[in-house]
């Protein structure tokens, strides 16, 4: 069964007990990092000397999702920073291939992400370049936002490419990921899930993280049967 994995999104984090708000989610598979620079998303965050601090203190890796523009000269700072995963905008890049290549070549496992509105076949035949395609499940820019089942036959599209290629690329879905929504992404083929929302708003983060993999695994086992 392919693995489920839950990311939550630093957005929502309480950025002034940063290294303790951390260690609570340390159950993760890695943090999402948002990094927004209010050119190609309405929405300004941190930047890359920012996100390296957070690396140093972090207890588990970092999976940066840049929502910028000029992807192709920033993203390969992000990968020299010993990020695990860089994932860059596909309607942000120049060169999706090259960059992706370059992402590889400094250590970084290299994604790419698709908003809501663009389609995922443009790209079917650059899957060998990516380790991780991440499907937008909301507009990027904000957490707390409803998650879109629109996007839901896109999901099921890569997912039945990715699997007719052979290729191992994981499916990540971001926005409006609960309990609830996370079984629907699943059934379509996402296996890592960012959640912000559903993880920093909840009493107990941890306890919220493993509620989400445990409905997201059950339903990838389901789907493997
Ligand atoms: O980057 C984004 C949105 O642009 C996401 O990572 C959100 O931050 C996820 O938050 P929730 O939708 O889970 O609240």
């Amino acid at each position: 069964m392919t693995q489920c994995c839950i990311n939550p999104s630093i957005l929502s984090a309480d950025f002034v007990n940063l290294e303790a708000e951390l260690k609570r989610i340390s159950n993760a598979d890695a943090v999402h990092v948002d990094v927004m620079d209010n050119h190609f998303v309405p929405n300004l965050t941190i930047g890359l000397p920012v996100v390296q601090r957070i690396q140093a203190v972090s207890p588990v890796p970092l999976d940066a999702h840049l929502m910028i523009a000029d992807a192709d000269r920033w993203a390969p700072g992000f990968a020299d920073a010993g990020l695990a995963s860089v994932t860059f905008h596909a309607e942000a890049a120049i060169a999706p291939i090259k960059l992706a290549r370059e992402l590889r070549a400094r250590g970084a496992k290299a994604g790419m992400a698709l908003r809501p509105g663009t389609p995922v076949e443009p790209y079917l035949d650059m899957l060998s370049e990516l380790d991780m395609l991440l499907i937008m499940t909301v507009e990027p820019g904000f957490g707390g936002q409803a998650f879109l089942d629109v996007t839901l036959p896109k999901i099921r599209r890569a997912r039945n490419a990715i699997d007719g290629s052979g290729i191992g690329v994981a499916i990540q879905v971001d926005g409006g990921i609960t309990e609830d929504t996370i079984a629907r992404a699943a059934e379509a083929g996402a296996n890592v899930f960012v959640a912000g929302s559903a993880v920093y708003g909840a009493d107990d983060p941890a306890a919220a993280i493993d509620r989400l993999r445990q409905a997201g695994s059950e339903t990838l086992r389901s789907a493997a049967e």
